[in-house]
């Protein structure tokens, strides 16, 4: 074949798999190497003319590839055309086994005829081919597919102080590179102030946006949710597909959502990119979110968790360690297990209906966590078994002002949750915070514990798998307790072993793990911390229950 000769169109390949396109074109910056390459449904294959058949062979899979361009050359003497492809294979990192997703960028020169016009076509038909080949190479989950590119593009909210402050460097050094190579129009809005996004949110003419996608931590996301849970449209502004990049310390959402790609776990900048590469993917699935009520009658929308004890405490205490990145909770967690706390409460729970426990409570055979789902009959009961009495005891309850330890503002509890509120779902599994739990929940006896927390997502932290069995859209909630009992050396071991996922498997008795429904925690414990979604929230009685699949979220 002629030196500068491109041979196209549809084909097919010996081996009868169906091609779109062939062509043979020269290295971008070395005009005497050239390449024969072919586009088929699923790959971009690539292969050095000059070398023998099977070396110097590279097979590109169209589902790794975000963009492609074509371009004129610089030199307006330069009669020939380019049409660049972009992908992000996983590939190991050099001198480590670290599988992540890397840029690889491949450039080809399309010079077909003397003539500029001519060749430009001809790279750009190749752009669009291979363009439209990789958009029907989206992992396709619940048969949902989006779009992120049609028709006005996405709103990216980026706190600047998130995370180690590195927020703004994160977008340009990665993620305004990989839009731009998706060719996902965007814009950037950066929040000056807490709560900021979340005035934007409530105000913005949603039709403009394609997306929301915030480049933060988790604390901003929360803002974002809340911001279109108050609106007066809410039911249709929460189906506005959200998205996360994470830029924060804890980033417990991004590591979720990498996770149930199946890849292999990644931090830091590698957990970036994999979150940039779903957005500019544009692949959507829906979201649980929880309904909480706080003592005030205030309600907030949560996607990730709730905590009090020793987590939450770490969580709000690590926050002067901030600079040191992810490791702030690491370094948390020593200085809280240092000075162990008990915290005092009560805790009840409506079990999920794949709950083993919920229709034939009996004791496990070992303590064992393997199964996740015991909750030894010694420490629960229904509520149906349960004096009333023991629902007064608490001074929190009853209607009777509450004490908001952040601002020491006194407010009264609210009001029934089954009341129809102008925002957001009804939660039908609720009773007010002021009435006994239903008779059909489960209230656990024991009411000594060093921590509770409900998780929907599966990390708590970028490094912490916390409930590794969880899902976007699940319907339920992961409950898990350790109670008063647990040595330092046992939890810590708990803590460790959680960067894999694997206290569930130890034999510690003092864990329990529950999936349910809905949840009420009432401590006793005059101060404390509650966090939401790792933001602290006014301390007193709170109850939850989850509605699934209420919010979209950009995934993999
Ligand atoms: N420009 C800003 N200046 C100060 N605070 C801000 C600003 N923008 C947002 N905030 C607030 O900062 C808080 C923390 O934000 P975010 O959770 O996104 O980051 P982070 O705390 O660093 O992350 P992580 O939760 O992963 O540790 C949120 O409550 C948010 O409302």
């Amino acid at each position: 074949m002629d030196k500068n000769t491109t041979v196209s169109g549809p084909y097919h390949q010996s081996n009868g798999v169906a091609g779109i396109l062939y062509g043979e074109f020269t290295d971008n910056i070395n005009p005497k190497v050239r390449y024969a390459v072919s586009l088929t449904d699923c790959a971009l294959t690539v292969q050095k003319i000059s070398s023998s058949p099977g070396q110097d062979k590279m097979v590109f899979n169209l589902s790794d590839c975000i963009g492609c361009h074509a371009s004129t050359a610089v030199d307006s003497a330069d009669t020939g055309a380019y049409f660049t492809v972009y992908f992000y294979p996983y590939k190991r990192r050099w001198m480590s086994s670290v599988l992540a997703r890397q840029r690889v960028e491949q450039c080809f020169r399309v010079a077909l005829v003397q003539d500029a016009r001519a060749n430009l076509e001809e790279a750009e038909r190749w752009a669009r081919a291979v363009r439209e080949a990789s958009a029907r190479n989206l992992p396709r989950r619940d048969g949902v597919l989006y779009d992120v590119c049609r028709p006005c593009g996405i709103m990216l909210l980026l706190n600047p102080s998130s995370g180690r402050g590195q927020a703004m460097s994160l977008f340009s050094t990665h993620i305004q590179r990989m839009l731009t190579e998706a060719a996902v129009p965007h814009t950037l809005l950066i929040t000056d102030h807490q709560n900021h996004a979340r005035e934007l949110v409530r105000n913005a003419d949603l039709s403009q946006w394609n997306a929301l996608i915030i480049l933060s931590g988790d604390g901003l996301l929360f803002e974002v949710v809340n911001g279109l849970m108050e609106r007066e449209d809410w039911e249709e502004a929460i189906q506005i597909p959200l998205g996360i990049l994470p830029g924060g310390s804890g980033n417990a959402l991004a590591a979720s959502i990498h996770h149930y790609t199946g890849a292999a776990a990644v931090w830091g900048e590698d957990l970036l990119v994999s979150c940039g590469f779903m957005l500019c993917k544009g692949l959507v699935s829906r979201l649980d979110l929880v309904s909480v009520h706080l003592a005030s009658g205030n309600r907030v929308f949560s996607f990730l968790s709730v905590a009090w004890g020793f987590v939450a405490d770490v969580d709000i205490e690590s926050e002067k360690y901030r600079h040191v990145g992810a490791v702030r909770f690491m370094v948390g967690t020593l200085v809280r297990l240092a000075s162990l706390r008990i915290y005092q409460g009560r805790l009840a729970f409506l079990p999920a209906s794949d709950d083993k426990e919920l229709s034939a409570p009996s004791p496990p055979s070992s303590p064992l966590l393997s199964s996740f789902t015991f909750c030894s009959p010694v420490s629960c009961h229904t509520a149906a078994d349960q004096p009333l009495v023991r629902q007064n005891q608490n001074p929190l309850q009853n209607g009777s002002p509450v004490q908001n330890s952040s601002s020491n503002a006194v407010v009264p509890a609210r009001a029934d949750p089954n009341e129809p509120t102008k925002h957001g779902p009804v939660d039908s599994l609720l009773v007010p915070l002021s009435e006994p739990v239903p008779q059909n929940w489960t209230v656990v006896e024991r009411q000594d514990f060093v921590l509770v927390l409900a998780m929907y997502q599966s990390h708590l932290a970028e490094d912490l798998l916390t409930a590794p069995e969880a899902k976007a859209e699940e319907g339920c909630i992961h409950l898990f307790y350790v109670l008063e009992g647990i040595s330092r050396a046992a939890l810590l071991r708990l803590f460790l072993a959680m960067e894999k996922g694997g206290h569930l498997a130890y034999e510690c008795p003092h864990l329990q793990y529950r999936k349910v429904q809905a949840f009420r925690l009432e401590p006793r414990t005059p101060q404390g911390v509650i966090t939401v979604d790792g933001e602290q929230v006014e301390y007193g009685p709170v109850q939850a229950q989850i509605h699934k699949g209420l919010a979209r979220l950009v995934t993999g």
